[in-house]
């Protein structure tokens, strides 16, 4: 089995706060993730495939076809947003690094298979300290 990974960037806004909750719990959860006046990111996305290179081409998934996928379902709807207020996949959950990734999972594992490859891992770096890795349910052959 081989893994080809592709990687993107994007930057965005957020916060980490829980609408339901006082300022004071939020700041004690979240710290300065917290603030009111939102802060950014440079994230940086690494989405793996898996599978055998085809015996012609050498490739287990052409790596621009990749990043045509990821550019049109991710990076195009994220790149330079908000969000908590433009996003609409964080209207019931924050934007966290582990919810991004899930997020991003949902809207690739199709796309992935669809153009006959399987979507393995999405990792995504928030800041070079933090990163969280999602391997969700396989897509469709
Ligand atoms: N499990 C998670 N923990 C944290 C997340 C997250 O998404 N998942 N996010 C944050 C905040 O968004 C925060 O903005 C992170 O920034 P910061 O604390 O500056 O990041 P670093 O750890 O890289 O910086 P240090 O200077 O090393 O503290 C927090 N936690």
């Amino acid at each position: 089995m081989h893994y080809v990974t592709r990687r993107e960037t994007f930057n965005a806004a957020h916060k980490l706060a829980l609408p339901t909750w006082s300022d004071e719990r939020n700041r004690e959860v979240f710290g300065k993730c917290a603030n009111a006046n939102w802060h950014g990111h440079n994230y940086d996305l690494r989405v793996t495939v898996s599978g055998s290179p085809d015996p012609v081409t050498g490739f287990v998934m052409d790596a621009k076809v990749l990043s045509q996928i990821i550019k049109r379902t991710v990076v195009d709807v994220l790149d330079h947003s908000n969000l908590n207020l433009d996003v609409d996949w964080f209207r019931d959950r924050l934007p966290t690094t582990e919810n991004l990734t899930t997020a991003i999972w949902e809207r690739l594992v199709d796309e992935v298979s669809a153009a006959g490859s399987a979507l393995y891992r999405v990792r995504l770096y928030e800041t070079e300290n933090i990163y969280a890795d999602y391997y969700g349910p396989a897509g469709r052959p």
